[in-house]
């Protein structure tokens, strides 16, 4: 094991820590009684996307016997993630049409063990902590940029000046008396974020400010997203200590261990020091991922080098078939000792176990994101003059004369990552849909999605100039939407499962673990390992952490500690 582990044990005083011993995730499991066999001869992965490919990856570390078959129904596996060099005049750029960065942590370290097996480690490209894309981030509002920093000593007097005559802190002063408010009604299982933070801190800041954040990350509207699912450890404060900031008080005066004290669920717990434990990786990668050096990571060739060199291994693996082009209906598939999967037309086939990465409609519905992906020959200090940064966000409640395209937020790719293309120039991505897109019938071409992205960039950087080279990708309901009572839904899906297919067909990817590309891959790892042993025998059904009734803990999340941290 090469990854020291860095886990601060939880005080049990407390009585948050859970009495019980933290289980492994092999305990508690029924067998399949009818089964002597030692592995699933026959495995079938639904869905080609990163979620199908990794999960075959790391199920085939575990039985390197078994035969697994991926299904997918388009042309080409890999999902979302679509990275495009095009050529210009003296060279080429990157072009990332979906997903483009990752972000380093103890959550991606089977991203990284992936990376490592797969020798891709060479090239990794990071952007350092210190780097102004990791130190700059912008939130537009009311009509400009504002740059949002962690610190106040990073913003400076100035700089928090500027910030607040935007209006963008509006209601911030209310997080003081958050801990006063009544706390939740019994009755109350789960309620938006924005109703949430109307509750117990103030509308602006919901609007402004975090509405700006789950742009950037779900494209989702906050008076539909669940605060229980996405904002999980407020919501535990709240439960058992009747506020957020109570709880961060009392959990910080009681526990006499350093560090940042938050609910824990046991299964995170585990699973997060599960990840520390088992994935081996060299000094060298361990260091040029550490959260402390490195804020994201992708690849040379972008991020679909990483989904090119996963299916060439899997194509080139005697005991694994890609098949493409085949769209499986859910009709085919039937419960019992075997599970029969086959395409929408035609013969099927039985298999032992099945790994299904589709999406399930009964339990989330998703947005759809417009990329625009834009090149100028001129440099950045011409085109962005005194502007540098990882690019900004652009919160619900900029009014609508301001962003009548219904823009989500703006990446200064050539500040976010550099060494991928040969020229230079500036790169841009202007994001476009997500949850203001709900309900239409019709999304707008590449022609009116190029022309949008470039009157944003006009009314809001100034830019008139026609850019080099411009591309618009239309990815059709791309990002799974986590909304109020998800949780509620995620374990009937969980019970369902378990009943008709009694543990032999498991579930992952961005529906269930996090709609990231490291969460995807984590989820499949865990699919993996939950099989390990006899574990493919038992009910599990992929969905364990929403079915593991344990009390929350109050600790400390368990870190990543390289050597050249220390
Ligand atoms: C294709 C559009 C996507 C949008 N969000 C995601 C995708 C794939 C998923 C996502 N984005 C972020 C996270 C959290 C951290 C992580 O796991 O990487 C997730 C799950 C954060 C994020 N958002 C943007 C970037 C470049 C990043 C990663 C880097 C970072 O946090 O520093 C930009 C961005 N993504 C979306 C929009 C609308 C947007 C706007 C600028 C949608």
């Amino acid at each position: 094991m090469r990854l020291k582990r860095h886990v601060s044990l939880l005080e049990s005083s407390l009585r948050h820590v859970s009495a019980r011993p933290l289980l492994s995730l092999h305990c508690n499991r029924r067998r399949f009684a009818s089964s002597a066999a030692a592995y699933p001869e026959q495995i079938a992965v639904l869905g080609g996307g990163i979620s199908g490919l990794a999960s075959a990856y790391f199920i085939l570390k575990e039985f390197p016997g078994s035969k697994i078959t991926i299904f997918e129904q388009g042309k080409e596996v890999g999902g979302w993630i679509k990275s495009k060099r095009v050529e210009v005049p003296g060279g080429s750029v990157l072009f990332e049409y979906g997903p483009r960065t990752l972000r380093p942590g103890v959550a991606a370290l089977p991203t990284a063990q992936l990376i490592q097996d797969l020798g891709l480690a060479q090239d990794v490209l990071i952007t350092r902590k210190t780097s102004p894309a990791a130190q700059n981030r912008y939130i537009y509002y009311p009509d400009r940029l504002n740059r949002i920093a962690t610190t106040f000593s990073d913003l400076g007097l100035s700089g928090a000046f500027k910030l607040s005559s935007s209006g963008i802190l509006a209601g911030t002063q209310n997080l003081f008396w958050e801990p006063m408010q009544a706390k939740r009604p019994q009755r109350l299982q789960d309620e938006s974020i924005g109703s949430f933070l109307r509750r117990r801190v103030d509308r602006r800041v919901a609007d402004n400010l975090v509405s700006a954040v789950f742009h950037g990350i779900y494209a989702g509207d906050i008076y539909q997203l669940s605060a229980k699912t996405l904002l999980s450890a407020a919501w535990a404060f709240e439960g058992k200590f009747g506020s957020v900031g109570g709880g961060i008080y009392q959990a910080h005066s009681q526990i006499q261990v350093p560090g940042f004290h938050s609910p824990i669920h046991p299964y995170d717990y585990e699973e997060y020091n599960a990840m520390l434990a088992e994935v081996e990786l060299d000094e060298e990668l361990q260091g040029r991922l550490s959260p402390h050096i490195t804020s994201t990571f992708t690849f040379r060739n972008g991020l679909q080098q990483l989904v090119k060199r996963l299916e060439e291994f899997l194509r080139q693996n005697e005991h694994t078939k890609i098949v493409t082009d085949t769209r499986i209906a859910a009709e085919t598939l039937s419960g019992g000792p075997k599970i029969a999967i086959g395409p929408s037309s035609g013969p099927t086939r039985d298999f032992d176990f099945v790994v299904n990465t589709l999406p399930d409609k009964d339990l989330t519905g998703s947005v759809t994101v417009m990329v625009v992906n834009l090149f100028y020959n001129k440099p950045p200090s011409e085109l962005l003059p005194g502007i540098q940064g990882f690019g900004y966000l652009i919160p619900r409640s900029v009014p609508f004369a301001q962003n009548p395209e219904r823009a989500l937020g703006v990446i200064f790719d050539h500040d976010v990552v550099s060494g991928q293309d040969s020229v230079s120039g500036t790169k841009l991505t202007v994001m476009l849909g997500g949850h203001w897109w709900d309900g239409w019938q019709e999304y707008p071409d590449s022609a009116e999605g190029a022309m949008y992205a470039q009157s944003v960039l006009e009314r809001h950087l100034g830019i008139k100039d026609e850019p080099d080279l411009c591309h618009a990708t239309l990815n059709r309901d791309c990002i799974p939407q986590y909304t109020v009572g998800y949780e509620e839904r995620l374990k009937d899906r969980a019970e369902r499962l378990s009943t008709q297919f009694s543990g032999r067909m498991r579930v992952v990817g961005s529906q269930y673990n996090g709609v990231g590309v490291n969460d995807c891959i984590r989820g499949a790892w865990q699919i993996a390992r939950g099989m390990r042993g006899d574990g493919w025998k038992s009910r599990s059904t992929g969905l364990d952490r929403v079915t593991d009734s344990r009390e929350w803990i109050v600790g400390t999340w368990p870190t990543w500690r390289s050597p050249r941290d220390e």
